[in-house]
Order: C-alpha cells, then structure tokens, then sequence
C-alpha cells in the first residue's frame, strides 16, 4: 500500500483540476495578450479563475489578485518591492518578522539585512505561536511592513492574523501574510484580518505545481519583481500559464467552499487526531508545540532516540511518504530551525517528523500507517546503540 503524508510539501492534483486546465495545452493555446480570438479566447475561464481566487480569500473587487510561479515570488515581491519603494525611496528603515516564518521569507529578510535593513525577528512561545502583543511591542515610526506567516508549514500552528492586523492597522504599517498552508485548511479572509498583502501556491490545496497568487490590497501597489511586460496590469510582467492560472482557480474554488473547510475540520482532522494518538501511545514521543490551534492536517512528532531521517528510510519502504520538517530543508541535516525557535533540545529536533494529511487520505491508509510506523520506531530503538527507555520522560505533549 503507498501513503502520501506530506501534504503540507505538495499536494495531488484534484482530477477535477486537471480536467479543467487540460484544453489550455492544445486547443485553447493563444497567448492572452493577443488580439486575435486565440488569444481572447483564453479570457472567459482566466476571469472565472480570478473570480474564484478573489472568493477564495475574500478580496474586495477593487483589490489586486496578481499571478505568479509561486508563494516563494510572491514573498520575494513583497518583500523587496516594500524595499524598494519604502526603504531605498522612502523613509523607513525596519521590517518586521518571525524566527520560524519559510526561507522564502527568512532568507529575502536576511538579504535585505545584508543591504542595511533593520529587521526584527520575533520570537515564537514554547507552544511555537506568535503572541501578537510581541509586534506591539517592536512596532516603530520607522517601520515599513510587517510579514507574518498564517499557518506554519512544519507544526501547522496557526498565528494571530486577525490580531496583528489590527496592530498593523491601528500603526499605519502595511501587512504581509504568507497564507501558503492556511489555504483551503482554515478560513482565509484578508477584508476581515486587515491584510493589504497574502501569498499562496496553487500546489499546497490540489492545484498545479509552478503556479502561485499574491493578493494586493487597493492603494498598496508596489514596484514589481518582474518587468517586461503588461501583464497583470504591470505588477507582474511575463505571460501568463494560462492552464495553471485556471486549476489554480478551481483549486480555490474546491478547497475554500464552506463545505471543504468543514471537510477538513471534521474528517481530515480526525484521521490526524487517529494517527497522532495512536503514535503518542509509543512510549517517549511527543507532539513538537502541542496538539492546540493547529491546521486540522498537520501533525509534528518526535520519536526520542530515532533519527528522523532513518524514520523516513523505514516509513519509505514501506510506501509512507512523509518528512522531518519542510521538503526545502529536507537535504540539510542541521536541527530543525522551527524546532529550535522553540527551545527543543537539539535531540529532540533532530527527530522530528511531520505528517500532513489531505483530503484524499482514507482511514485504512491511516491504519496502515500507524502499523508501519509502530514497527520501525520499534526496530530502530531495538538497533539504536544510544537509546534506551527512561519511563519518567514518557510525555505525550510538550
Ligand atoms: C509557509 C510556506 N511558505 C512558502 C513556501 C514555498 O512554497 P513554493 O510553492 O515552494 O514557493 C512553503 C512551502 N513549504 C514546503 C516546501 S519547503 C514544505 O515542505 O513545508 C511554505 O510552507
């Protein structure tokens, strides 16, 4: 039996997706910018696209949705076009984030501190949250934006949006969330959290890898990373894949109806609960950042006295498919840096390993899983020359 548990790195194409996105490859093939009817007749499922990606975060009809290759352009756009037109042309110095946000935002904040850019790293509790009163706290007169993850993408811990926001609104400070795991786990609302800009990546709810969105709330244009071309109104020049903007489209359209979300916190979230609890009764495991205010798909473990790769080499075998934290990480075997922004000790962040289940997952998958998984820490620890069982450190939750 093959079981795919690492949803949060990528996901399956829903067939639904697929379907709709396979006339853009031979018959419908103009490019959008054409005059002609090949071109023009790429437009009425672009605009149902757009319309469906705009319900899908709640945007008002006078904000931007503009297209990218994926969440990790759209955080670079931000971040640098905040740069640019804040920092280098204006008169703000500082730039707000948090220690356990995606490279995608750590290493672009960590570039524009080599430029001479102030940023501010806030740290997560021992729970891995963000508390919002911390950004409060380190808010300046200076400061040009702040970015905040909604969900993280290795515990699944979900962050105060509404709360900064309204932080961020009261200061006069735009706000920045990369949504990419909130995206059709949780309700995502930008009118509602005041944000004025969100990242997402079709390839994270059943949608297209090589496609992503960033919304742009009105009167909070920024200078574009790409230029060339007249695409999205110029924020974004480039033609469009106009096969991967349509599935991305019905990837939103599928993932963020009531019905879905519902789906997600009902069903998904208690093949997880079945999983993790199964899991937890192996003595010395323990939940990475406790089982509250998670996405309803994610599970972060760790197996004391096993080494999260070789949990991997086992669950492979057998046809689990999982990880020890991002799939972008997964070469560098240095500790966890999400687990280390939340004191682990660094034992404990080398054996972590995250489930993310999907709604394609089924029960007897997950029963499966809990076999395969029961064994190998089983043999591992048997074969391991430095574990052996202590009871008193049988926790089953930090
Ligand atoms: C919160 C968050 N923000 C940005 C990205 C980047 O998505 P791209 O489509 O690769 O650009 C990801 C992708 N995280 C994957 C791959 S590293 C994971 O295994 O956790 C993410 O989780």
């Amino acid at each position: 039996m093959e079981v795919y548990l690492d949803n949060n790195a990528t996901t399956v194409v829903d067939p639904k997706v697929y379907e709709e996105m396979k006339p853009f490859f031979c018959d419908i093939y103009g490019n959008p910018n054409s005059l002609h009817k090949f071109g023009s007749g790429t437009h009425p499922k672009m605009v149902e696209a757009l319309n469906f990606l705009y319900a899908g975060i709640n945007a008002a009809d006078e904000d931007d949705v503009i297209i990218t290759a994926n969440a990790t352009e759209s955080n670079n756009t931000v971040i640098k076009g905040i740069w640019i037109d804040k920092i280098l042309n204006g008169d703000k110095k500082h730039i707000i984030t948090s220690e356990v946000e995606h490279p995608a935002i750590t290493a672009t904040c960590k570039f524009l501190e080599s430029q001479g850019v102030a940023v501010t790293y806030l740290p997560v509790n021992e729970d891995g949250v963000l508390e919002a009163s911390l950004v409060r706290d380190f808010i300046k007169e200076d400061t040009a934006l702040v970015t905040i993850m909604w969900a993280n993408n290795e515990t699944g811990k979900i962050f105060p949006i509404k709360e900064i926001g309204a932080i961020c609104k009261e200061f006069g400070v735009p706000f920045h969330t990369d949504a990419t795991q909130a995206i059709g786990k949780v309700t995502v609302d930008v009118q509602d959290c005041n944000v004025d800009y969100l990242s997402f990546s079709a390839h994270k709810f059943h949608g297209p890898k090589g496609v992503g969105g960033l919304y742009i709330r009105k009167g909070f244009g920024l200078t574009p990373l790409l230029h060339g071309g007249e695409q999205m109104g110029g924020l974004r020049a480039g033609t469009v894949d106009v096969a991967s903007m349509v599935g991305m489209g019905w990837a939103m359209k599928l993932a963020t109806s009531t019905m879905a979300i519902a789906y997600e916190k009902n069903h998904v979230s208690k093949l997880r609960d079945k999983l993790e609890n199964a899991i937890l009764e192996l003595p010395e495991t323990v939940v990475i950042g406790g089982k509250d205010n998670r996405t309803p798909n994610t599970t972060l473990i760790s197996f004391r006295g096993v080494e999260g790769e070789s949990m991997l080499w086992d669950l492979n075998q057998n046809g689990i498919g999982a990880s020890t934290g991002s799939a972008c990480a997964s070469e560098d075997l240095e500790a966890n840096p999400v687990m280390n922004a939340f004191g682990s000790d660094s034992e404990l962040a080398h054996t972590g390993v995250r489930f993310s289940l999907s709604r394609f997952n089924t029960e007897e998958q997950i029963d499966y899983a809990i076999n395969v998984i029961k064994n190998a820490v089983t043999r591992l620890r048997g074969i391991s020359s430095s574990y052996a069982y202590t009871p008193s450190c049988h926790k089953s939750s930090l």
